[in-house]
């Protein structure tokens, strides 16, 4: 997969694409819907399929302290993307002067001028443009002026709830890891680097890797959770910033599928192998400020099933796929080292059967 920062890295020559746009943070089961058919009508007219996001989150800049909690950092809602077959992503770098452009300026500039959109899928609540003035109606008439079909898929849902970003997070918030896991088709991830606790854990008898993660990252609610843990976990993400961006030379002339297999020979495509960065421990995490040692600092810990190593400084990757319990105050250690004792127990009980919650983490 391409991928572009700003709309000046778009090459000159660029021809037509279909486009999808949105923040697509989660990279959830709507939004794999809408990219999935971004690159099937790709494939059908043998051009490349193009996915415009935005960062940092639009909400931040227009409401400057509203960043909402985020569900995926940079890097890995790329390797999300680009492991649904996309071809390239622009990442619109969003600015309060880019929130200003009109809806039918965005579709000049952006849509028509750069990108050479011939088919533009979006989401039917989908908006855009200043004050998100746009909406799908009026896509569709810049469509017919401009030359571009468009086509709004419905929004995806499991049972009444339509699955949403929105949603997601509060799921999240609450400690409802397991039906955020239903939405998003996978685990929620938190990822980042192990930094220094307090060294008690390994006194305890469970020492336990402490994740310092990006700076608006979904943390799910105080409690205690089943995971899997991916340590040395590839994607160069700084805490809360941006990603490694890799400029890959392909040859343009044929973006079906049978232009695609004679360039990339079957699997998938090498910048893109292990993206998913595979998360094959066990782990059981904590997350909240230690009340039983009086702690002030909201930490994730995790302490990793069948693992003795120092991994200060590694980066690792939590995927969150079942809640335990909530966190306990305890007035002496022994009850407490037996309940973590019991948590493990519980972990490898949901983790080792065969076809569990999550196996298929990614
Ligand atoms: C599975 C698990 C469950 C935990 N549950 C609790 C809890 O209920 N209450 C609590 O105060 N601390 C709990 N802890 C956190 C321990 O207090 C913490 O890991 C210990 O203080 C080590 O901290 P350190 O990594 O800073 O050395 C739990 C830790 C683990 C791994
Ligand atoms: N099974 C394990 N799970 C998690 N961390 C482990 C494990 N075995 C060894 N470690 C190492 O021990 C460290 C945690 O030990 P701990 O006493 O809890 O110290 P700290 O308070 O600095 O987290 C981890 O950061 C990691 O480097």
């Amino acid at each position: 997969m391409l991928r572009w920062r700003g709309l000046d890295s778009v090459p000159g020559g660029w021809g037509r694409s279909v486009v999808t746009i949105g923040v697509f943070d989660g990279v959830h089961r709507g939004h794999q819907q809408i990219i999935g058919h971004t690159v099937k009508r790709a494939r059908e007219t043998g051009v490349p399929a193009v996915v415009m996001t935005f960062d940092p989150h639009p909400a931040e800049v227009v409401r400057p302290g509203s960043h909402p909690a985020v569900l995926t950092e940079p890097g890995r809602k790329a390797d999300l993307i680009a492991g649904l077959g996309v071809d390239a992503l622009c990442v619109i770098p969003f600015t309060l002067d880019f929130s200003k452009l009109s809806a039918e300026g965005f579709v000049h500039d952006v849509l028509v001028d750069t990108l050479h959109a011939s088919l533009v899928v979006v989401g039917e609540n989908f908006r855009f443009g200043h004050k998100a003035a746009g909406d799908v109606d009026l896509l569709r008439r810049l469509g017919r002026t401009f030359g571009f079909g468009v086509e709004a898929a419905p929004l995806v849902s499991g049972g009444d709830t339509v699955f949403s970003s929105t949603y997601i997070r509060s799921l999240i918030a609450a400690g409802d890891v397991g039906a955020a896991a239903a939405a998003l088709g996978r685990p929620h991830r938190l990822e980042g680097v192990v930094v220094r606790g307090d060294q008690r854990g390994r006194q305890l008898g469970f020492p336990t890797a402490n994740l310092m993660s990006g700076q608006y990252a979904a943390v799910p609610a105080d409690g205690v959770y089943a995971a899997r843990v991916a340590i040395g976990h590839p994607t160069p993400t700084r805490p809360g910033a941006g990603f490694a961006w890799t400029e890959e030379r392909r040859e343009r002339s044929d973006w079906s599928d049978e232009g695609r297999r004679s360039r990339e020979g079957p699997g998938p495509a090498p910048a893109d192998a292990g993206a998913s960065g595979s998360a094959d421990r066990m782990g059981a995490v904590s997350v909240g400020t230690n009340p039983t040692f009086s702690g002030r600092e909201r930490r994730v810990e995790a302490f990793i099933l069948d693992f003795d190593a120092d991994i200060y400084g590694e980066r690792i990757a939590i995927d969150f796929v079942e809640r335990l319990r909530e966190q306990r105050t305890y007035t002496s250690l022994p009850p407490l080292v037996e309940q973590i004792n019991d948590d493990v127990a519980r972990t490898r009980g949901l983790l080792s059967e065969p076809g569990t919650v999550g196996e298929s983490a990614g």
